[in-house]
């Protein structure tokens, strides 16, 4: 999974300063941060509705957009997926529940 994640964000990092009129992308990216922002809250609101209705196939379509739609918000906010894949690296085998006790100290 993460090398297709990888590969997708390679494509998108890859279309700043694209002509927009070619590539969805560099149109998005051209709009700035919060628009990028704004279409990933948009399709994380249609994956809940797919899945509040036990949508499996409509979920498993939302869902890839909520992906792709992640990863454009990311670049235009010049954060690494590799930061992010760290990041959950670093919490594997930290239950939820241990890390949230932790918090509260
Ligand atoms: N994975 C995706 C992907 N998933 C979703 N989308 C687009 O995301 C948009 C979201 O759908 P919406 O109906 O919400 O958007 P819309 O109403 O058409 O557009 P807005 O005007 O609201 O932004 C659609 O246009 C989808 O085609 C994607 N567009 C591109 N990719 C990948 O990005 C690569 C580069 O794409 P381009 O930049 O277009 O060359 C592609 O080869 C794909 O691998």
């Amino acid at each position: 999974m993460s090398d297709i994640l990888r590969d997708l964000a390679a494509t998108i990092e890859a279309r700043k300063g694209s002509d927009p009129a070619a590539s969805y992308t560099a149109s998005l990216l051209a709009k700035g941060r919060s628009k990028c922002a704004e279409k990933f809250g948009e399709e994380a609101v249609e994956a809940i509705i797919s899945a509040a209705e036990g949508d499996r196939e409509g979920l498993t379509g939302e869902a890839a957009d909520v992906l792709y739609h992640l990863l454009v918000l990311l670049a235009a906010s010049d954060v690494p997926l590799e930061d992010v894949l760290s990041t959950l690296a670093t919490r594997k085998g930290t239950s939820g529940h241990a890390e949230k006790a932790a918090r509260k100290g």
